[in-house]
């Protein structure tokens, strides 16, 4: 039995500290009190020798700068997104805070909802230290089947890259194009993400495992993925600020598709899926950005 913290009480982390509660000690704690029997204050948290962290990529380097102190925790990472402001990928973010040998990064297949309804999955914990990975996959309850790798960027861009895929996706969807042009965008989306991946020095074969294709088939197919109503939404010509009030949660899309456009001018990457939610992120018609993307 091991003693977990789980900071961020939205969908996720929630649904992991459900989850992790089935063979761990689990507490859990966010910025707005929650009515919850497991609910602690951040310095209780902090105190577990199993850390999970569920803050968004938009908001966490601010939220370390003002909260976290390192006492040698074993931290599992499990947001998926890459900084807005700064093209940072999580690993650098929290490299000033936390050793590369005390922490990993989960990803996967893994929608909240059906977590939290015990329904079976299987994720990968990526890290570089392998024994902390073995030691994190152990805290997994028995519904879900949990892999471990070394390919930390590999996991990162797959999980940031393929929120991005499935705004475009939702758009799509939205826009009644139909299924051959889903598949045909989704699988243009894997080839993308992983060229940019290898870029970074990912393992290609992470971007065919569960961290890739398989939550790239899962977000980009389902009006369950948050990322792929933000499409929809923007097929019915709504803008960023009037998605975002009605889906009243994180959709780390939208922040990654900035990040992926920064990069892309830096490092001359050629991203056309990224760049044309990007630019429909920023007003452009998606029919034209569809057309653009689908057609000679
Ligand atoms: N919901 C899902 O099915 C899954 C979500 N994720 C990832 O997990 C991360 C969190 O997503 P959700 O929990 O679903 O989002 P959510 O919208 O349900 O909750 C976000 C959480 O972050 C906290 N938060 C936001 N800004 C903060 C700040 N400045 N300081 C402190 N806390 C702050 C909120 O209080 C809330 O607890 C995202 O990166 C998402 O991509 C990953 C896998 C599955
Ligand atoms: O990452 C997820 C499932 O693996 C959740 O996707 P959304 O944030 O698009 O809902």
């Amino acid at each position: 039995m091991k003693s977990i913290g789980v900071i961020g009480a939205g969908k996720w982390g929630s649904a992991l500290a459900y989850a992790f509660s089935e063979k761990n000690d689990v507490v859990i704690t966010s910025r707005t009190p929650r009515d919850l029997p497991n609910f602690v204050s951040l310095e209780e948290a902090l105190k577990c020798e199993y850390i999970v962290m569920a803050i968004p990529a938009q908001q966490v380097s601010t939220w370390l700068k003002e909260n976290f102190r390192f006492n040698g925790q074993k931290v599992l990472v499990v947001a998926k997104g890459i900084e807005a402001s700064s093209g940072r990928f999580l690993n650098d973010i929290y490299r000033p805070y936390v050793p590369d040998a005390n922490i990993a990064f989960l990803s996967g297949p893994s929608f909240a909802v059906e977590v939290q309804k015990s329904l079976p999955t299987a994720l990968v914990v990526n890290s570089t230290n392998e024994e902390l990975a073995r030691d994190f996959a152990d805290i997994f309850p028995s519904f879900i089947k949990s892999y471990t790798s070394t390919d930390v960027i590999g996991a990162e861009v797959a999980g940031a890259y393929k929120n991005v895929i499935a705004i475009a996706a939702g758009i799509c969807e939205g826009l009644g194009l139909g299924k051959n042009a889903a598949a045909a965008l989704i699988s243009r989306g894997l080839v993308e993400m992983q060229r940019f991946g290898l870029a970074y020095g990912a393992k290609k074969s992470t971007f065919t495992g569960l961290g890739g294709a398989g939550d790239l088939f899962l977000t980009a197919s389902s009006t369950m993925s948050r990322n792929f109503r933000v499409g929809l939404g923007l097929a019915k010509g709504k803008n960023q600020d009037e998605i975002l009030k009605e889906l009243g949660e994180v959709a780390e899309g939208i922040g990654t598709a900035y990040a992926l456009h920064e990069i892309s001018e830096h490092k001359d990457l050629y991203l056309p899926i990224a760049k044309e939610v990007y630019e429909m992120l920023e007003g452009k018609d998606p029919q034209e950005s569809l057309k653009d993307l689908l057609s000679k």
